[in-house]
């Protein structure tokens, strides 16, 4: 059954969401900040990691079509975070469906959103993402944009090595998205899959917290937006391994297994120098 073609272009009803300090709290856990990083992790003098903006911007997603969705998996995000989050708030978000590209053994779905300040309407966050969905491509349809994104020549300025916990994904999941891709062994087994991976955006958000601490000092407001590719999944108890390299305010970064299989490549964030 092909995808619903006329949802491009066509923004969604505006979402609301809120967030507590426990939500924040919960996300840090979750992407694997601890006792080294309690200025995420606890109430005292609390601060909220930047990639946290990619949940807040989310809304619920809209039918794309008739497919399994074991076969869909998160294929590429990025943000631009306007001012730092507070470890409470809430925001406004309007989305929608900006393309759907036929990438032969899928069909390539990217959407971008807008998040405002719930009480000031002031923008807050911008976020794009997409979504490949396997099995859906070989439509005729257009391959889409390419991206210019070149490895630099020369060995990273930082490399930093996080682990992940077995139970990573379990407690990512109650940041709220309980895709039982990530929980379930027989929904993952029905994509082909060992046991259950782990969130792209936990991976996400782990890559994040290895820039916010090699680049931008630690300071979360230096944090202006990040974004990557997802090439190749990740199991919950595997390492991960950022290489970043720093132009003035331009970050390249990548980050592989302990394998040197990337899981994030094409990866830029902008970090201001303050
Ligand atoms: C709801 C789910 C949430 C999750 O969190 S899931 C977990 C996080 N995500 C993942 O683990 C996904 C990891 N990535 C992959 O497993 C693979 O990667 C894909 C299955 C997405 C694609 O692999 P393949 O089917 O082998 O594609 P190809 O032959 O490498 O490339 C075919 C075309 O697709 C483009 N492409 C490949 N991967 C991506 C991607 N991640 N984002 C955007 N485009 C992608 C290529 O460039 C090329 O297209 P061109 O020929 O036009 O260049």
């Amino acid at each position: 059954m092909p995808l619903d073609h006329s949802l491009i272009g066509v923004e969604g009803p505006a979402h609301e969401r809120t967030w507590t300090t426990r939500d924040t709290m919960l996300y840090a856990l979750g992407v694997g900040a601890g006792t080294s990083e309690l200025e995420f992790t606890t109430e005292k003098g609390q601060r909220v990691l930047p990639t946290f903006a990619v949940l807040a911007a989310q809304s619920p997603g809209r039918r794309l079509g008739d497919f399994d969705p074991a076969l869909l998996v998160h294929a590429e995000q990025g943000f631009e975070l306007y001012r730092e989050l507070p470890p409470a708030g809430g925001v406004r978000t309007t989305s929608k469906v900006t393309g759907i590209y036929d990438k032969g053994s899928g069909a390539l779905v990217t959407s971008e959103a807008r998040a405002v300040d719930l009480d000031t309407g002031e923008p807050v966050v911008s976020s794009r993402s997409a979504v490949f969905i396997r099995g859906e491509g070989g439509f005729g349809g257009d391959r889409g944009p390419r991206d210019a994104w070149v490895l630099p020549d020369r060995a990273p300025d930082h490399k930093v090595t996080y682990p992940t916990l077995p139970e990573q994904a379990l407690l990512y999941r109650l940041s709220g998205d309980g895709n039982p891709l990530h929980s379930d062994p027989e929904f993952a087994a029905r994509a082909g899959f060992d046991r259950p991976i782990l969130h792209g955006l936990c991976t996400y958000g782990v890559t994040g917290r290895a820039l916010l601490h090699a680049v931008a000092g630690s300071d979360p407001g230096r944090f202006q937006a990040m974004s990557g590719r997802f090439t190749s999944p990740v199991l919950p108890g595997e390492s991960l391994t950022v290489s970043i390299w720093v132009d003035g305010e331009n970050v390249h970064f990548r980050t592989a297994k302990d394998d040197g299989t990337v899981v994030i490549d094409r990866g830029r964030a902008t970090i201001s120098r303050r």
